[in-house]
């Protein structure tokens, strides 16, 4: 359970160290961190020096929260964010996310690097996250419930928000990209998934998988933020093509399509 007094001691740790009160929160996935230096008048803060937060070790991620302007909007991003495949929490992964809802941020955008289950995707396709099926058998809200910052047990059949959501698809569009939609399946790791598993999350009804994003968007919606999901679709999943897997090829293909990411991002801020 995440204690009120800790997320308000982050809160204003962080609200001593800038002017801007943000709106907007940004969790950027493998690779997708350089949106992040996009952010004007930014101040940066490693997550060594904030109170509270965890200290993350997964490569192609910072480490850093970035509290800035974007499009107009005043944001706080998570360059580098927890995973519980390293072995943190799902209160460590998560806390981050109490922080900005006291922060004041209303919306979140949680991108994500993940493997495409769905055959008629490609590498490198851009997915906007519809839904979510958890594979993981634990949940962020296990423990005892702190009331001041939700439900006992929230309504999840709206996690990635309607309005959100079209409104990404008109940026989309606007800008003539493609943007795949799909089911976001999370599969702990750190091991990716063997063919079988890929055979079980596509017969599941899942069009992809990672290993993030489902934690932080629960915690948000268990504390009324309205989420956005955003997936870089990076690979094929295992079995699909003849090929093994690995993080230096999901790390290049972000990093291929980091100007349409954050031009879509950008343009979806401009519009929120
Ligand atoms: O933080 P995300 O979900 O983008 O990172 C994914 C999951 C692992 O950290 C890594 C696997 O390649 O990419
Ligand atoms: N679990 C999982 N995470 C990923 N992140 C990037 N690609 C993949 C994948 O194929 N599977």
């Amino acid at each position: 359970m995440h204690k009120t007094e800790h997320i308000l001691e982050t809160r204003d740790f962080i609200l001593s160290k800038t002017n801007y009160r943000p709106t907007v929160g940004l969790i950027l996935g493998s690779g997708l961190g350089t949106l992040a230096d996009e952010i004007e008048n930014s101040v940066v803060i490693p997550y060594s020096e904030i109170p509270h937060f965890a200290k993350s070790e997964a490569v192609g991620h910072a480490n850093e929260l970035v509290i800035g302007e974007l499009k107009g909007q005043a944001v706080v991003a998570m360059k580098g964010r927890f995973h519980y495949y390293e072995g943190f929490t799902l209160d460590e992964v998560t806390f981050p996310v109490r922080v900005m809802k006291a922060l004041g941020v209303e919306k979140l955008i949680v991108t994500n690097a993940c493997g495409a289950v769905n055959t008629s995707f490609n590498p490198g396709d851009l997915m906007l996250i519809t839904d979510h099926i958890n594979l993981v058998g634990t949940n962020p809200l296990i423990g005892p419930n702190n009331p001041e910052l939700g439900t006992r047990f929230p309504d999840v059949s709206e996690v990635y928000n309607k309005e959100l959501r079209s409104l990404a698809l008109n940026v989309a569009a606007k800008q003539d990209l493609k943007l795949q939609q799909g089911v976001y399946a999370w599969w702990s790791g750190p091991s990716y998934e063997t063919p079988a598993e890929i055979r079980m999350i596509r017969t599941l009804g899942a069009d992809s998988v990672g290993m993030s994003t489902v934690p932080e968007a629960i915690v948000a919606v268990h504390g009324s933020m309205k989420v956005l999901g955003i997936s870089c679709l990076t690979n094929m999943a295992c079995g699909i093509l003849d090929q093994p897997l690995n993080h230096e090829e999901v790390i290049e293909v972000a990093s291929m399509v980091r100007t349409k990411f954050v031009n879509l991002v950008k343009g979806i801020l401009e519009e929120m």
